[in-house]
Parts: structure tokens; sequence; C-alpha cells
């Protein structure tokens, strides 16, 4: 008999909750969809008028399977005509970006111009008041976004000479890599994305993160080029790096009129008209025919490169240039919301948010080329059918279906974001948790507007809004308890690093616990635990910045002040070849014994050097099959805490393949045992090793500063490429993160605080010889100490 068993064991980073949402489904069908709007209409006047709770039962579950594999194509098509305007009006947007390109100032125009806030205040201005969605303390202080804000605002229209209302939910995110848990949870929401770049530096480091980030939720974007105003300013460069660095097929809408300090507005390709603002901080939008000559043929030339882009995604376009025609404008706009809602071509909008110039015409963009709720594919896992993908509909009638993305502690109690994907939801009803099977009762309703909520009655499919008293983790799929579904979560990266902490008063412990409990509720890239050796309390997390940000918090808003250890990093384990293990654990102590034998081999795992891997290939069952899972449990538990360091143990792979048991002395607990002990013995004959995370660094300052920063990270890195542009250059660069604790003072003190630097976990490497000497002897005179304790 030949036993074969396969666990894969995740090492780096994690889907929080279950699978992934999937992306596209190519069952759809009018029949299918058809069926779904008949049942579901015979399941809600079935219930309501005849109580006949059994047919509106079975006519629910007959809608549900239609739904099942329909494709958001389908139900945009079919939908009835009040539900289809109602979406078609609605945007859930996020704007991200790479730090410091103008998230935050962007997003405050458009409170404004949309009338949501009366005056404008700058980010880190002079007025000392801090931009509306940089709402904590902290932010305002260091001009910089930590947690994304959540706001909405309705935005007028015109389109054939009427006026039309988009409702628009839209979250700011922060641009640290330190918080890109905020980035993640935002995208995995949200329908559609603005990415801004900044108009000197085009695509950066950070871009490329948001890009993937984007890719992972197929998220369709738009593409604003901001800082139009800044000396060096040059949108062709960002949309060529659009092209080229993220690999999606873009082209400008506009052409810049005027440059650097005499920009001053743009030129719509699609109609060949000039575009100003003006009046009091811009919000008079003048169109008009008023091209400037010297600029008619690069607009000329510009409108081609758009038409051949979109020829190259859209099928409709291509037969048109062919046929060697002129799209009309209505042609154009519509191939590029089709080509932008498919993810095959990002349209480039150019502008400054800081000088009030053309961010209106972003927010028509945001209108005509980014999905309505109904355009995207909305997918939950149907665990009646093993999981089976089903299409959520975003009708108010059907049940409902909800994901909390985020939670946060304010002043009047735990608040809870929700998407709502399916049906509405209403103050004072109830809502299962299909994780805990909870009921919870949802007591009260709001829309944040940043820091500011508005209460509301109820918030129909496809909204965004947030709710108080739900007791709940991020991630956690709501239902009103007919479906029995639930939807996958988002990324979770893995902490790069950790110190110790503890509270300097004891007097505060309870403050420190409290506080804690509430961070890693909020934050899942946040977490802490206490070492078994020191009994320390370890808090871990993206980076620095992250984990001081938490101190500071901890000192702010609970008057807890601590004391922290140096920074550690998230060390790993792996092994360099194949070693062979025979291992038999035999021990006899008066009753029962335990026995248990192992043989096999371990290796580096060729399939994926971040992942391990569990295999049986015993014949003729040797080691029977309940003790087998028994042995895949001490390989997860062996690789838990690795012999070297006691860090995880990655990219390694275990195969049992022969053993012995014994009639009344093997239990599951023994095999587990065997197998750990095997793994420890012969992880140092498989050429064990440290790995440590090299850092994938960018650092940006003013030329003049060149020669410095190459001195500073010629000891710490490899140069992997630098880039010089008319006023900044930047560097990048493969960093051990040991070397980069407290980079910032050095950086600082080199460049005279002109310098940036972000850093992004890469992949991990072996440690230098001597470093992995140091920690591992380090660590085994630790173990030494406790044992003779
Ligand atoms: N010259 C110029 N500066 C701008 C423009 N937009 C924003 N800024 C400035 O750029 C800096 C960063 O702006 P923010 O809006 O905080 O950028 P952000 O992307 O939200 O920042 P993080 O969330 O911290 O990554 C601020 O000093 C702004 O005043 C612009 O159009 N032109």
């Amino acid at each position: 008999m030949r036993a074969q068993r396969t666990v894969t064991v995740l090492a780096n980073g994690h889907f929080f909750g279950e699978s992934h949402r999937a992306s596209h489904f190519n069952l759809g069908a009018s029949a299918r969809w058809a069926a779904v709007q008949l049942e579901a209409r015979r399941a809600f006047s079935g219930s309501s008028k005849l109580g006949a709770a059994n047919a509106a039962q079975a006519a629910l579950k007959a809608a549900q399977d239609a739904a099942a594999n329909l494709t958001a194509e389908a139900v945009a098509a079919n939908m009835s005509p009040e539900e289809a305007h109602r979406l078609s009006r609605v945007r859930n947007i996020g704007i991200a970006a790479h730090i410091d390109s103008g998230k935050t100032t962007c997003t405050e125009r458009v409170l404004f111009y949309t009338g949501r806030i009366k005056a404008i205040h700058e980010v880190r201005g002079r007025d000392s008041v801090g931009a509306k969605m940089d709402s904590m303390e902290l932010e305002r202080e260091r001009g910089i976004t930590i947690q994304s804000a959540a706001t909405f605002a309705d935005w007028k229209k015109k389109e054939n000479g009427k006026d039309e209302t988009y409702h628009i939910n839209l979250i700011d995110t922060p641009g640290h890599i330190d918080f890109t848990i905020e980035v993640e949870r935002a995208l995995r929401v949200l329908d559609g994305a603005v990415m801004i770049l900044c108009a000197v530096s085009g695509v950066q480091s950070q871009t490329i993160t948001v890009d993937r980030q984007m890719k992972r939720y197929d998220v369709p974007r738009i593409s604003f080029v901001n800082k139009m105003d800044r000396m060096g300013a040059n949108p062709w460069k960002a949309v060529e790096q659009i092209n080229t660095k993220l690999k999606i097929p873009a082209a400008a809408l506009q052409v810049p009129i005027g440059s650097e300090k005499e920009f001053e507005g743009v030129v719509d390709l699609i109609n060949m008209k000039a575009i100003r603002n003006d009046g009091q901080r811009g919000v008079i939008i003048k169109v008009s025919d008023d091209i400037p000559a010297d600029l008619q043929e690069l607009c000329e030339e510009k409108r081609q490169e758009l038409i051949e882009k979109l020829a190259d995604v859209d099928d409709e376009i291509a037969e048109i240039f062919l046929d060697e025609q002129t799209p009309t404008p209505e042609q154009i706009k519509a191939a590029i919301r089709r080509a932008t809602i498919a993810r095959k071509f990002t349209p480039v909008l150019m502008g400054t948010a800081l000088a009030d110039k053309c961010i209106q015409p972003m927010l028509d963009a945001v209108c005509d080329y980014l999905p309505n709720p109904a355009e995207v594919d909305n997918m939950a896992l149907d665990r009646s059918k093993g999981e089976q993908p089903v299409q959520l509909i975003p009708y108010n009638s059907l049940p409902f279906v909800g994901l909390a993305f985020k939670l946060e502690e304010n002043p009047y109690g735990q608040l809870t974001y929700i998407r709502v994907y399916q049906g509405t939801l209403k103050k004072g009803t109830y809502l299962y948790n299909s994780r805990t099977g909870k009921k919870i009762r949802i007591p009260r309703i709001v829309r944040m507007h940043s820091n500011e909520m508005e209460d509301v009655a109820e918030i129909g499919a496809g909204e965004i809004c947030a709710v108080f008293g739900v007791d709940c983790a991020s991630g956690d799929t709501f239902t009103d308890g007919q479906l029995p579904y639930s939807m996958s979560s988002m990324y979770v990266p893995d902490a790069v690093m950790s110190l110790s902490i503890k509270p300097k008063r004891s007097s505060d412990a309870d403050a420190f616990s409290k506080a804690m409990n509430r961070f890693q509720r909020e934050d899942p890239t946040f977490r802490l635990h206490v070492d078994e050796e020191s009994e320390e309390t370890i808090i871990s997390g993206m980076g620095e910045l992250h984990l001081d940000i938490y101190i500071e918090r901890l000192r702010r808003e609970y008057k807890c002040d601590c004391e922290t250890g140096q920074p550690r990093v998230a060390y790993r384990e792996t092994i360099t070849r194949r070693a062979d293990y025979d291992f038999l654990l035999k021990r006899q102590s008066g009753g029962p014994g335990d026995f248990a034998r192992v043989m096999g081999w371990i290796e580096p795992n060729p399939e994926d050097s971040e992942k391990n891997h569990f295999e049986t290939q015993v014949v003729g069952g040797t080691i029977p099959d309940k003790f087998l899972s028994a042995c895949g449990k001490g390989f997860e538990l062996a690789c838990e805490k690795g012999p070297l360091l006691g860090h995880r143990v990655i990219g390694a792979s275990m195969v049992v393949n022969d053993g012995a048991t014994h009639v009344t002395d093997s239990s599951d607990y023994a095999f587990s045992l065997a197998t750990q002990m095997a793994f420890r013995k012969a992880f140092d004959d498989a050429g064990g090793v440290v790995l440590e995370p090299l850092m994938k660094t960018t650092i940006t300052a003013p030329n003049e500063f060149q020669g410095n920063i190459l001195m500073l990270m010629n000891k710490r890195g490899t140069i992997v490429d630098t880039e010089i542009g008319p006023d900044d250059f930047t560097l990048i660069a493969d960093c051990s993160l040991n070397a980069m604790f407290g980079f910032s003072s050095h950086l600082r003190a080199a460049t005279q605080g002109k310098g940036e630097f972000g850093m992004e976990f890469s992949h991990y490497a072996p440690a230098p010889m001597q470093l992995q000497k140091e920690l591992v002897a380090k660590y085994q005179k630790e173990l030494e100490a406790k044992r003779t304790k």
C-alpha cells in the first residue's frame, strides 16, 4: 500500500480569512441572470404576500444557484432600469501612490469642489489645521498619512447638457510601506482607484508596490500626474514609465498648457478643448477652443497616440483604426471605459492639486472610466457547495452580504467599516458573522467623513459604511443568515521586525494591555507575543516607523510611556542540501512508553524557497495513515521554531518513507515528537543556515548629496540602480534589515534633512557567516542558561 500526502505550509505572507476573490468567470449568460431575477422576485413576493416561507426559501436557493458563475458583465447587462441607474451613479474608489505624491492634497480638493468642506487646508500648512483626511494628531504633525480615511462626496457632472450627480465613496491611503495593510484592505473592497504620480519623479518604488496591490485585487485605475507646477515636471516620462515599468498600456488624455510655474491647464485630447481653472481656488472650470497655436501639433500627435494605444487593447477602435477612420469622441470615451474596466489600459490625466488646477477633470474621469459596483466581479464562496464561487449581485432587495474590512476604535466605541456587496443594511436588523456563526444586532450605521460621522438608517448594495457595536475581526463576512457565504479577505504581509516592550510604570499595565488589544484588532500586520524564553512582550510589524507610531500612540492616547529593547530582525532558517534520517524514539518510564521510528530525508524544497513541503511515501503500511498525519503536524511544529535560532524554517521539504510502530506504545504524540526530533537532528547535516530579510531600499535626495549617500550605502548593501533627475537623484539598493536600523538619522545627517528613504521586504538571503555564528552562539547560550536555571 502506498500512502501519499502533501502538506504545504505558507511561509511568507498570507491571505487573511479564506481564499482570494476570484477574478473572472466566463460562464455569464442572460438566461441565467433572468433566472436569478425571476427566482429572487418570487422569493420576496412569496415570503411577504403568501407567507409561504418554504417556497420562498426554495426560490431563493434557485436564485443562488443561478447566480453561481455569473459574470459581472451579465449582471450589469440585465439589471432592472432603477437598480442599474442607482448603481451607475456610485463609485467606490481609493487614492493610492508613492509617499508624498499628493494623495491627501488631491483628496482635500475633491472634498472642496464637491462641497464637502468649506475651506482648503494644506498638509503641513501654515494655518496648522492640516488636511481633512489626516485627522490623527500624529498625521498632522508629521505630515504623513498613517491610517486610511474614508469619506464620501457627491459630484455633479454635465452629461448631454444635463447635470448628473455621482455618489463617490473615497478612501485616501497612506504612502509609506510600513502602513501597507491600509492600502491592501482599501483595495480589497474598492471598485477602482486613482493612481497618483509625481510629475517630476514618475514611477517610484512605492508606485510599483501599489501597482502590485492593485493587480492583486484586480482593481481598474485611472492615473493622475500631479505636481505639474514643479520644476522639471514631465508628464510624458510618467506615461512612458507606466507603460514600461508597470507594463500597463497607458496614454495621456490631456496635454499640458504651459509648464512648471506657468502651468495653466490642459488640452482635452478627446474633445480637443482647452480646460482652465478660474475663480477663487479654481472652482470654475473654463472650457474653450482657445488651444495655444504652438500646442496644436503636439495635441494632434498625442491624440493619435491615444487612439493607437486604444486600438491595441480595444477591438472596436482597432476596427475603426484599420479602416483608416477617425473615432468620434463618444467612441473614444466608450473604448477608454471598456479597456480601463477590463484592466487593459489606464488613462492618464494631469494637473496640480496644490495650485488647484485640473482636479475637476480628474473627478469627471473617475465617473467616466471607473466601474460602478455592478461592473465588477465580486465573488463569495458558497460553503454549502464546497466553497464554489458565486457572484454577488448589488441588488438592494437580495439577501445581505457584506465584508468588514477595517476596525477602528473611536471615542464613541468600536467602529467596523463594511462594504455592502448585496442587499441592504438596515439599522436595528440582525446579521450573522459567517466565521463565528454569531448573530449580532446593528444598532447604528454611519457614513464616515474622515473622523466625522453622519447617521443613516440604511445603506444600499454597492456602498460603504461603518457600523457601531459589532464585535468581529478584520475580514469577517456578514450575511443576514440566509446565505452560507463567506468572502475572501485581504493579503497580510509577514512582519519583518520586532522589539521587546514594557510599560515604564507598572501602574500602566492595564492601559498597555488595552492598547495592545486594540492595535492588534485594528491592524493585522501589528502582532504581539510573549517570548517563552525571555518572558518579554515582543511587538512585531512592518518596519521601524510602523512600531514607532504605535509606541507614540501608546504614549499620547493611553498616557503609557514604554521602554523598548533593540529592534530585532525576523530571521528565518533553511537547509541547503539533502540529508537522510532514521530516528527511533523509544522511551519507557514505568507505565506505557513512547515508540515511533521514522525514516526518510529532508532537502531544500525545489518548488518554492519560501514554503515548506511535507510528503509521505510509505510503502506497505509500515506507518499507518493516522500516524502519518501526526508526522505532518510534527514537521509543521519543527518548522515553527528552527534549531539554530528558534526562528521559523522556510523552504524545507521532508519526506517520510519508512518506519516502525509498536503495538501499545505508538501514538500520534510519539510520531509527532519523533518527526520533530528527526528533523532537528538532520538539520545540521542538511547544511542549516540563517536567512536574513533583504530590503529593497529606495533613497531620494537632492543631487548635491549623491556622494554622501553613496558612501552611506556602500557599507550597507548592494546598489542595484541609480537614477539622476533634474534636481533629485534616486538610488535603489538591496540592504539587510540589520544594517538599516537607525538609518533615518544617518540619512538626515548626510543630507541636511533633505533625503528620504523607503524600504520594502524583498527576499530572504543567507546572513553573513560571522553574523550567523554570533547569532547561533548567543541563542545557544540563552538556551543553556535557561536549562541550568
Ligand atoms: N508643488 C506641489 N506640491 C504638492 C502638490 N500636491 C501636493 N504637494 C505637496 O507635497 C507634499 C505631500 O503631499 P500629501 O498630500 O501629504 O501627499 P500624500 O501622498 O498624501 O502623502 P503620504 O500619505 O504621507 O504618502 C505636501 O507638502 C504638499 O503640499 C502639487 O500639485 N504641487
